[in-house]
């Protein structure tokens, strides 16, 4: 269900005809927020189209060309390349994929559960995926995704070993070290610690490294934005009024640091009654979506307050990869893939500024 072809070369080149370009250019879609760039689509024959996208997504992408009047006369299949973006640091060379903060200004909001889920999801979507615990007070990375009796090894070049965990290269200092011991490091020494986690680390060729931030926009948070390659942070928050409060600090913190706020997930937005399916905002009613207008940032997804997730998440076997075909796990990667779409596009649209 996941596999992507990578590339999309085709033998023959059709040439595309004008009523396609057309209708590729005025496509609307949350996905596409410019129309599809006509070199993005190749015909392999009469009736059958190839998108070669270069960010992360499922067929559900393509659904508004198999419905349009003019686009859903052809059979339409997906390919994927992945764009390597500029990033924050441009004198920093980018060895690590795009490299995604996610971060919330209050804690216990669910960073860590959305950084591991959309992590999951952008590699169900064909991508290849880091995933750096950079929460050094608290590393839960470990038990969301399991593993923890596994040490990380270190090669003859001292470089850490990542886990793969998931389908996702996995590195944490839970996996070095208890995570009670974790918890004394303080100021400059965690800053330096997270710093060294980041860059030695063998990482793989990676489309995406998703980092897990330590909560709130202290000094830690600041000199890490300040002094890695960042191509896009995500901010996390409950719609709850004290974390909104937090999460907006959040979102200056990394403007003032010229990183672009890709996006925002509004975690624990409802409860969804297993039993009746009644749906209760106990956390109030949209208040991260509402944050999100007011700074003008794209809202990923309100995921619900689920007890499937955390349970899943205590055993070390998240519902995504459980349940790839759930409908909880479809509306993450909508977010992933939402994520993916930002990114790029975003970060197109600077470059086109500069
Ligand atoms: N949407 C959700 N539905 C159910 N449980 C959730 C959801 N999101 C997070 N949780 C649970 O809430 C708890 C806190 O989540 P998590 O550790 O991800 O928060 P955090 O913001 O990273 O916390 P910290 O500030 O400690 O780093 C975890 O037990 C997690 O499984």
């Amino acid at each position: 269900m996941f596999g992507r072809f990578r590339t999309s070369k085709s033998t023959k080149k059709q040439s595309m005809p004008t009523p396609m370009v057309d209708a590729l250019a005025q496509l609307t879609s949350p996905y596409f927020p410019h129309g599809v760039p006509a070199e993005w689509v190749q015909l392999d024959d009469a009736k059958t189209a190839c998108l070669t996208l270069p960010f992360a997504a499922d067929n559900t992408i393509l659904e508004p060309f198999t419905t349009h009047p003019e686009l859903g006369q052809y059979q339409w299949r997906l390919a994927i390349n992945i764009a390597k973006l500029p990033n924050s640091q441009p004198e920093l060379p980018m060895t690590f994929g795009n490299v995604i903060m996610v971060s919330s200004g209050k804690g216990g909001v669910g960073k860590s559960s959305v950084s591991v889920q959309l992590a999951i999801a952008l590699q169900q979507l064909g991508a290849t995926v880091g995933l750096l615990d950079a929460d050094i007070y608290g590393p839960s990375l470990p038990t969301m995704l399991g593993g923890q009796e596994q040490k990380l090894e270190i090669n003859e070049q001292n470089k850490m070993i990542p886990h793969q965990r998931h389908g996702v290269w996995v590195s944490s200092l839970g996996y070095l070290t208890e995570a009670k011991d974790a918890a004394i490091w303080r100021g400059p020494m965690a800053s330096a610690a997270l710093q060294q986690l980041f860059r030695d680390t063998k990482w793989p060729r990676l489309d995406y490294l998703v980092v897990d931030m330590p909560p709130g926009t202290g000094d830690i948070q600041l000199t890490f934005a300040q002094k890695l390659p960042i191509t896009g942070a995500v901010i996390v928050t409950t719609p709850q009024t004290v974390a909104l409060a937090d999460a907006e600090k959040g979102i200056s913190m990394f403007r003032k640091v010229s990183v672009p706020i890709t996006g925002l997930v509004e975690n624990m937005s409802y409860y969804q009654c297993s039993q009746c399916g009644h749906q209760d905002a106990i956390f109030g009613d949209g208040g991260g979506v509402a944050v999100a207008a007011r700074e003008q940032v794209p809202v990923l997804g309100q995921w619900p307050l689920d007890a499937r997730l955390r349970a899943a998440l205590d055993e070390g076997q998240p519902w995504l990869a459980q349940h790839p075909t759930d409908p909880l796990s479809q509306l993450m990667r909508t977010s992933a893939m939402r994520l993916a779409s930002e990114l790029y596009w975003q970060v197109q649209a600077k470059s086109k500024e500069s």
